[in-house]
């Protein structure tokens, strides 16, 4: 099942990107904890396409179990030991109940002929018509966390990154800036961004790349080999195996990346942003094969929505001191604490 390619996003997902993205900056004021407003971004986006709700009480009480689900992924899983796992299952009950109720009475609207246009329309669609024995509830709400999960962690981590690494490199975000300015100018403050003014941010994709390539998000993947098979060099990963895949190995290797460690958006601008002549596709943060990433195209379009309403709308320093650690998550340690301070308006001239 397709849910985020490029016509749907540009169909429905672009705008409530753009609106919600507004939404939440709309009350930043003084020192902001970037990954915290990230976070809240980024799931409220994810409740948005998968149900159609806009952020209110209901979606927050569910953000705040959701956040103890999480809690839940990096404890020792044994409830006697660990009172966050013993909190994230009771967690997990409370969110999946409160999406049944979703799926119940969504079910109840079809029977009353009315549809809506969005993630759980879709599995519904698929429970009716789809000839594929349908998905029970339990199957839906399963689903809908697991989408919760992967859309949630790895894109308000990519946002909060991007905007560090961009501090630290001022030439880039002033061109960066100049970017969004130029799109800005053709448009009211508040007037929405098209798909068009998407496909015309050449330098913001360069920088996206660059995050994800430095970031390492997901730093690598697991696969089973399911036939002997005989890689470079004259090694065979025996059939039954199972393999972790590096992929930040490959990110960091200056063979593949000269200065590897540096963040340099430029190097994208020759497209592969590689310095080998490889035509092996050595640029992989969203994994590849059958099992890539479905999110990676909304996850771009977010995080270039993001950037584009924070560099016009505000000019920001770093609170604090913060670093990024790679274990057991990417993220930084202090949550990456920022001073923004809103941006005039410059009013076009009137005759
Ligand atoms: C910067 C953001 C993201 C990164 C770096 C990322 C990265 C990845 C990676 C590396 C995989 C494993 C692919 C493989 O095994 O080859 C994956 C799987 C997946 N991602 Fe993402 N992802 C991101 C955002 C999202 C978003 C926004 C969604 C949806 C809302 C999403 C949904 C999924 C799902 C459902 C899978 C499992 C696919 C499967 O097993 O068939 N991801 N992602």
């Amino acid at each position: 099942m397709s849910f985020a390619n490029s016509a749907i996003i540009r169909d429905h997902l672009l705008l409530d990107i753009d609106r919600l993205v507004r939404l939440n900056m709309d009350s930043w004021t003084g020192r902001v904890l970037l990954m915290e407003e990230a976070k809240k971004i980024t799931f409220q986006l994810t409740v948005k396409q998968l149900m159609s709700f806009d952020p209110c009480e209901w979606t927050e009480n569910l953000m705040k179990e959701y956040m103890l689900v999480i809690e839940g992924f990096f404890t020792i899983p044994l409830p006697i030991f660990s009172t966050t796992y013993r909190r994230a299952i009771q967690a997990r009950t409370k969110v999946a109940e409160a999406l049944s109720l979703v799926v119940g009475e969504r079910r109840r609207e079809i029977e009353r002929g009315e549809r809506k246009n969005d993630m759980l329309a879709a599995l519904l669609d698929e429970d009716g018509g789809g000839g594929g024995g349908g998905f029970s509830d339990e199957e839906i709400v399963d689903f809908m966390l697991a989408l919760l999960v992967a859309g949630y962690e790895t894109t308000s981590t990519i946002m909060t990154l991007a905007v560090k690494y961009l501090t630290e490199n001022p030439i880039a975000l002033a061109q960066l800036k100049e970017e969004h300015d130029e799109i800005r100018a053709t448009k009211g403050e508040k007037e929405a961004l098209q798909w068009e003014d998407y496909k015309s941010m050449p330098f913001t994709q360069c920088v996206v790349n660059e995050t994800l390539r430095v970031a390492n998000i997901i730093s690598g993947v697991f696969r089973r080999a399911m036939t002997d098979v005989t890689i470079k060099d004259g090694y065979t990963i025996p059939k039954g195996w199972k393999v972790f895949a590096s992929l930040r190995a490959v990110h960091m290797d200056h063979r593949h990346f000269k200065d590897a460690r540096t963040f340099n958006p430029w190097r994208w601008q020759n497209n592969s942003g590689t310095t080998g002549s490889s035509s092996v596709n050595v640029f992989t943060p969203f994994g590849g094969g059958p099992r890539r990433c479905p999110g990676a195209e909304l996850a771009r379009v977010e995080l270039s929505v993001f950037l584009h309403r924070l560099v016009t709308q505000f000019s920001w320093v770093a609170a604090e001191q913060d670093k990024v650690i790679f274990f057991p998550t990417t993220r930084t340690q202090k949550r990456y604490p920022i001073i923004v301070q809103r941006l005039k308006q410059v009013q076009p001239c009137k005759d």
